[in-house]
C-alpha cells in the first residue's frame, strides 16, 4: 500500500461522492478484511460514505455497537492502551469514556450506538471505561447487548493502582485524609479497609469472577499494565491477535521519552508530531509510609494468588 490512494480515498470521502476501489488492494488476509484506506475514509466523518458496487466493497461507515471493550481496571493503563489501539486503522474507538452500562443504561443502545464513531464492515469498534469491570451489574447487561463481544482488563499492581487511584482523588479533593488512615479500618489491629474503594477495586479475583458467570475466560484479554509501559509493542501484538487484527502496532510506533518516563507515540491519529499522554498519566505518587505498604502487599497476596489461578497467569506482584 503506498499511500497515495489513501488521501484520495479522504479527500473523495469528505465531498460524498463515489470512488471506485479495486478491492484486492485493500484485502488483508487477517480476520479483517478491510485496510488502512477504508479508515481513512471513515475517518473522514460525519455524512461520509464511499461506496463501491459489483466486485468492489461497500465503504459506507456507519454506527454500530462495539464489538470490544476495554472494561477496566480504573488506574491501569487503559487511555494508553486506547490511544495506542487507535493507531491500528482497522480499530475505531470512541475517546471519551460513555459510561453506557454502568451509569446511563437507561438511555438504551440506540443511545449507545449514536455515541459510536462511523465504522466501516471488518474495523473493530470499541470503547473503554474501567468502571465497568467494578459494578455489578455491568456483565449481564453487557453479555445482553453481545455474548461475542471482546473483554480486556489491563491489570496492575494492585499496591501501586491504590496509590496511583488516591494520588488522582487527592489532587481533586485536597482536603481529604491521609492514604494510611483511610486503608485501615483498624489501626490497632492493623485490619485494612477492603470497602474503600482504592483498596476494593484491587480485588482482581472477586470482580473478574462475576464477569466469568457470564463469559468464558478465552473472551477476556488480560493485559499487564507493567508491561504496557517496559513492553508497549509486545503487549500490543497480543492485542491485536486477541481482536482478531493484523500486527499493525509494533514497536516502529513507540519511543521511550526520558523525561516523561513513559512510552509515546511517534506519530498518534491525526498527528504528525510524537505525543506522549497528558499530565494526569504518569504522575508522582504520594509517598506512602513503607510499613503500610508491607501491610497492603499481606493484603493482597491471597487475592492476587486467587487471580492467577483464576486466570492462569502470574503477574508477578510482590
Ligand atoms: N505510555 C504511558 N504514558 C503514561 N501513562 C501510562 C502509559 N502507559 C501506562 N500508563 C499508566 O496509565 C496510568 C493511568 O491509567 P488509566 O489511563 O487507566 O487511568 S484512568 O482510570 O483512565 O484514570 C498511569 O498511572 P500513574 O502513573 O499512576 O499516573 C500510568 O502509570
Amino acid at each position: 500500500f503506498t499511500g497515495c490512494c489513501e488521501t484520495e480515498l479522504a479527500a473523495a470521502a469528505r465531498g460524498g461522492y463515489v470512488v471506485r476501489v479495486p478491492v484486492r488492494e485493500f484485502l488483508s488476509p487477517g480476520l479483517n478484511a478491510s485496510a488502512p484506506a477504508a479508515a481513512a475514509a471513515a475517518a473522514a466523518g460525519d455524512g461520509a460514505a464511499v461506496v463501491g458496487t459489483g466486485l468492489e466493497r461497500d465503504y459506507t461507515a456507519t454506527r454500530r455497537l462495539p464489538q470490544a471493550l476495554i472494561i477496566g481496571v480504573k488506574k491501569g493503563g487503559t487511555r494508553a492502551l486506547l490511544e495506542f489501539l487507535r493507531l491500528h486503522p482497522d480499530i475505531r474507538a470512541l475517546g471519551s469514556e460513555p459510561h453506557f452500562f454502568d451509569r446511563h443504561y437507561a438511555r438504551g443502545l440506540d443511545w449507545y450506538r449514536s455515541m459510536m464513531p462511523k465504522a466501516l464492515e471488518g474495523q473493530v469498534v470499541m470503547e473503554k471505561t474501567p468502571r465497568y469491570f467494578v459494578t455489578t451489574e455491568t456483565p449481564a447487561r453487557v453479555h445482553a447487548m453481545s455474548r461475542q463481544v471482546k473483554l480486556i482488563v489491563v491489570v496492575r499492581d494492585p499496591v501501586t493502582r491504590a496509590i496511583s487511584d488516591y494520588t488522582q482523588i487527592i489532587s481533586k479533593t485536597p482536603d481529604i485524609p491521609t492514604f494510611e488512615s483511610l486503608a485501615f479500618k483498624n489501626h490497632s489491629t492493623g485490619e485494612m479497609d477492603a470497602q474503600w474503594s482504592p483498596l476494593w477495586i484491587g480485588l482482581y479475583a472477586l470482580h473478574l469472577q462475576r464477569w466469568l458467570d457470564w463469559f468464558p475466560l478465552e473472551q477476556i484479554h488480560l493485559v499487564s499494565g507493567e508491561r504496557l509501559i517496559s513492553d508497549p509493542a509486545g503487549e500490543m501484538a497480543k492485542v491485536q491477535d486477541f481482536l482478531g487484527l493484523q500486527r499493525i502496532v509494533t514497536d516502529k510506533h513507540f519511543y521511550f521519552n526520558k523525561t516523561k518516563g513513559f512510552p509515546c507515540l511517534k506519530k498518534p491519529e491525526g498527528s504528525s508530531k510524537p505525543h506522549c499522554l497528558g499530565k494526569t498519566k504518569g504522575r508522582t505518587h504520594t509517598p506512602i509510609d513503607p510499613d503500610v505498604l508491607l501491610r497492603l502487599r499481606d493484603f493482597y497476596r491471597p487475592h492476587n494468588e486467587k487471580f492467577y489461578q483464576l486466570t492462569g497467569q502470574d503477574f508477578g506482584w510482590q
